[in-house]
């Protein structure tokens, strides 16, 4: 069989909406929105991003996972995608069939309509990239420039299951973290209603959480200050340099964002209806850095703040 007749057989049936016209066109229609209309693309590369051993139809959900942390942390919700899939000559319909099993998986869980893509043969390592667009909950984009002196810093759901994960991936371990490493257990949809009403800057955590936060810092032109002792860690904190490990090594995909101080009661009881797992961790100042605590001690920042490409 050809690669077309694997298109045919196991990505067309996954194109199901109107403007994927059964991939039979050179062009995908996006679906319509009346708000803006965001666009990102994130790529997964074999041994880069994902471990060999990693069963094909959890590469298919990370893939989706990756982006969608991107679109709903802009209090943005996911619309269309695009699919590039780069494969090893060696890789059989099996494995194609399974990777495309954990994509529909997702794409229906999201509800996202694949519209298209290119499916080609590599002499390099499996390599994926999904563009997905998302339609903004706000009149204009939450950005990572956004955060003003006094706002209170903000992260969904727990910190450091993906470092942990990799190394229990790597040593055969079977544990949650592993499986949150494989799939990335994202926000709900819902929060980006969160978002939408409360953040003045965000960003999601893909390369480490203190790196993270040092783009919306950048951005921004202020200081953030975290305290390691607030941060949701996945493991009970040992000491200043396990913190740090967690807080550095990425690979979480949570929301962190900043929303003003006075709007903290509400943000919280509003989370708490919406069913969403939001922490305080920290506050904008003056400045432009990272500045980081403990106990109320001091801690330095180390060099590596995330992972490094
Ligand atoms: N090859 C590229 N071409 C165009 N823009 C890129 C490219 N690589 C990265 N970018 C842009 O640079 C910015 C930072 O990228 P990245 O660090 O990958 O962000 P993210 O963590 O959101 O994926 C984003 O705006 C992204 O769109
Ligand atoms: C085999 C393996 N080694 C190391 C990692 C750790 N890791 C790789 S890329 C990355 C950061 C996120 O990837 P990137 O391409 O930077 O995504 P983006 O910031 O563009 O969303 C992390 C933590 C991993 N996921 N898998
Ligand atoms: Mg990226």
């Amino acid at each position: 069989m050809s690669e077309f007749d694997w298109i045919d057989r196991y990505l067309r049936p996954l194109a199901k909406s109107p403007g994927a016209d059964g991939l039979r066109n050179d062009v995908g229609v996006l679906r319509p929105a009346g708000s803006p209309l965001i666009a990102t693309l994130d790529t997964l590369v074999e041994s880069i991003h994902f471990l060999s051993s990693d069963p094909l139809d959890t590469v298919g959900q990370k893939l989706l996972r990756v982006n969608i942390s991107d679109i709903l942390c802009k209090g943005a919700v996911p619309r269309d995608a695009l699919l590039s899939i780069a494969m090893p000559e060696a890789f059989t319909e099996d494995q194609f069939a399974a990777l495309c099993e954990g994509l529909s998986r997702d794409l229906d869980t999201w509800n996202i309509a694949l519209i298209g893509g290119d499916t080609v043969r590599t002499t390099g390592p499996l390599s994926l990239s999904l563009t997905l667009t998302g339609t903004c909950l706000t009149e204009s984009v939450i950005q990572r420039s956004g955060a003003r002196e006094g706002d209170t810093l903000y992260v969904t759901g727990k910190i450091g299951r993906g470092g942990l994960g990799l190394r229990d991936a790597q040593s055969g371990i079977e544990s949650d973290h592993a499986a949150h490493y494989r799939v990335p257990d994202i926000p709900p949809l819902n929060i980006a209603d969160l978002i939408a009403a409360f953040a003045t800057a965000s960003i999601d955590v893909s390369d480490g959480l203190i790196s993270d936060a040092g783009h919306i810092a950048q951005e921004s032109e202020a200081s953030i200050q975290i305290d390691l002792g607030q941060i949701p860690f996945a493991e009970t904190v040992r000491d200043a340099e396990h913190a740090l490990e967690m807080a550095t090594s990425g690979d979480d995909y949570q929301t962190l964002f900043t929303a003003p101080a006075y709007d903290q009661h509400r943000l919280h009881a509003t989370a708490k209806t919406l069913g969403l797992d939001v922490t305080a961790i920290g506050s904008v100042c003056a400045g432009e850095c990272i500045k980081l605590s403990l106990n109320g001690a001091d801690v330095p920042v180390p060099a590596r703040t995330g992972y490094r490409h």
